[in-house]
């Protein structure tokens, strides 16, 4: 493939190891933060691929900048972003393709923890979009021997996938700092999927979506892993911590903590059962105890593994 030119916004832990991804490959990357020195007009002049790892709170404001600059009409918007906007609960990429109408967008998700992907470790993601060679465009800029990208046609399964598991991340990180075992983890983890596919069926996801690297993939990736941010809120607070003491030493953003507010939200207007979500809500609410949250879920009626 001919090098690209690559605008990566948000200079976090994702979007710097993206832009090492794509450098790598010889790409010409230009990152953008808000606290850098190249203004984002200088960032984004003739790139052809536009890539936002800026997490969730910054998302709308920074589309709506892109939006006031010229972009190309072959210009490819990808979101890395994990998470819900809390004022419409529209999804990242839901934001960039409003904002852009007539362009590409393409969802960057996967079990893709960026300390593990800084050490060169090898890693699997993948690249969805309703534009089939917008995301084989992007998946030829990012896969290498030590990132393995696969293409999809379901970027709100994909996206959802990435968002969701953050909630049940924390609750896995609940779990194991109550030393529950692996029986309760492996418990928690697959019923969280089913009530993943459960809300990502009324986003208009495909079920088999999650069943693959952005949905399973990412919620063993989070779920087992104390580099996992969502994980260790989880962890920190069934170690007694409070919510704003977790969240004060945590390094970045764990975007399960807004999520959860947003899909509580959503759930309760479309009575969609996510009893997981709920009793995770009410933990970072500080409404039930760690404990308190697990005899709930343990003693609600019993009923068919499958109801939906
Ligand atoms: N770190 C990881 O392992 C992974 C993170 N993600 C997702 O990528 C997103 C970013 O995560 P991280 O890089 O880890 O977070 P981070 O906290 O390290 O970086 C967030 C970035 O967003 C920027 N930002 C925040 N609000 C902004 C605003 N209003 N205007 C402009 N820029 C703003 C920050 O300046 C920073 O560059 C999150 O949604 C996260 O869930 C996805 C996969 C892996
Ligand atoms: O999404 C991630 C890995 O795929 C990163 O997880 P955390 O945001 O919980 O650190």
């Amino acid at each position: 493939m001919n090098p690209q030119s690559v605008a990566i916004l948000g200079a976090g832990a994702w979007g710097a190891s993206l832009a090492n991804l794509a450098a790598a490959n010889g790409h010409h990357v230009r990152l953008w933060s808000r606290r850098g020195s190249e203004t984002l007009e200088a960032v984004l002049t003739n790139a052809q691929i536009v890539l936002s790892a800026i997490s969730m709170k910054g998302v709308r404001d920074v589309a709506s900048q892109v939006q006031s600059l010229q972009a190309s009409p072959t210009t490819i918007f990808v979101t890395a972003t994990k998470g819900l906007d809390p004022q419409t609960t529209c999804t990242p990429s839901q934001i960039w393709q409003t904002a852009f109408p007539n362009h590409a967008v393409v969802v960057l998700s996967g079990p893709n923890l960026s300390k593990e992907i800084q050490q060169s470790l090898p890693a699997a993601t993948v690249v969805a979009s309703s534009v089939a060679t917008a995301s084989e465009s992007v998946q030829l800029v990012f896969s290498s021997p030590r990132f393995r990208v696969y293409t999809n046609s379901d970027p709100v399964g994909v996206e959802l996938g990435g968002t969701l598991k953050n909630i049940i991340a924390i609750a896995a990180g609940v779990c194991d700092g109550l030393h529950l075992g692996t029986n309760a983890k492996a418990a928690l983890v697959t019923r969280g999927l089913t009530e993943m596919v459960r809300i990502g069926n009324f986003w208009g996801a495909k079920t088999e979506t999650f069943y693959g690297l952005s949905g399973l993939g990412d919620l063993l990736a989070t779920c087992n892993s104390p580099l996992s941010r969502n994980y260790q809120v989880g962890y920190q607070m069934a170690q007694g911590q409070t919510l704003t003491e977790t969240l004060a030493n945590l390094p970045g953003t764990a975007e399960g903590v807004n999520t959860c507010e947003v899909l509580i939200q959503v759930a309760k207007q479309q009575k969609i059962n996510i009893p997981i979500t709920e009793e995770v809500y009410r933990l970072l609410k500080g409404e039930v105890t760690p404990r308190q949250a697990l005899e709930e879920l343990m003693l609600r009626d019993i009923k068919p593994e499958y109801d939906y």
